[in-house]
């Protein structure tokens, strides 16, 4: 295992961009609702750019990018409609175009059977989370999932990460946050626990290093090799 797994006892993930990438199937929906609406749909790679805060501010930033205004001058009628749009239309297709990032499944696996309590904290909304979970058949790994309209607030606020601890029992400092956004590393340091970042998801264009997460990986099957000789990635992590 991983140094950072040393006396922890729950480990949380994030979802999109950290086990799975989702981009494609959230660009496809996104480009039915704009279609619908007679815009032009934004490229795969500009979704990818604005995933992480959840599904209301993508569409919102996606109209912002289409009219080139700032979001929160988007006609409110067009956005409530587009935004239920694409809800629908991600909702018949999440995991079209969808894949697991590779090793999740057997990672996953392998911190539940070593008895970590495994939960997952997504900015998505907790609809989707079911679908997705039992399609890649990783649903069983899970003890608690938490989609962004599951609590009062979602990341980057330690709530749904604090709630997970409490609910579980588990002291804060025994508990791991796993993403791949700055909203995954705050909400993880807000909450008191070890941050683990890794490099090939959604940021928002931007280095997840920039956020000075406790270890940066390349990879999530780095969670079960020791990292007592330090490895490129780990040395990395202090920066
Ligand atoms: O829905 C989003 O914007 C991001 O979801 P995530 O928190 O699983 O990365
Ligand atoms: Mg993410």
């Amino acid at each position: 295992m991983h140094s950072l797994l040393d006396k922890k006892r729950l480990v949380a993930f994030d979802l999109d961009g950290t086990l799975i990438d989702s981009v494609p199937d959230l660009a496809a929906a996104l480009a039915r609702a704009f279609n619908e609406e007679g815009l032009t749909p934004p490229s795969v790679e500009a979704v990818s750019g604005w995933v992480g805060n959840g599904a209301q501010v993508l569409v919102e930033r996606a109209l912002g990018w289409a009219f080139d205004v700032p979001e929160a001058t988007l006609d409110e009628a067009l956005s409530t409609r587009v935004y239920a749009a694409f809800l629908r239309h991600y909702g018949d297709a999440p995991h079209r175009l969808t894949q697991l990032y590779p090793g999740v499944a057997d990672t996953l696996k392998a911190l539940d059977q070593a008895g970590f309590v495994l939960i997952l904290i997504t900015n998505k909304p907790e609809r989707f989370i079911a679908p997705l979970l039992s399609h890649f058949a990783i649903d069983a790994c899970f003890s608690l999932r938490l989609g962004g309209d599951s609590l009062a607030r979602k990341k980057p606020d330690p709530l749904p990460l604090v709630h997970a601890a409490a609910h579980f029992g588990v002291p804060a400092n025994a508990c791991v946050m796993v993403g791949d956004s700055r909203h995954d590393i705050a909400a993880g340091k807000a909450a008191g626990f070890a941050t683990v970042a890794l490099t090939y998801g959604y940021n928002h264009g931007e280095p997840i290093s920039q956020s000075a997460p406790d270890a940066l990986l390349d990879s999530l099957t780095e969670l079960l090799s020791t990292s007592a000789t330090p490895t490129v990635s780990s040395t990395r992590t202090a920066r």
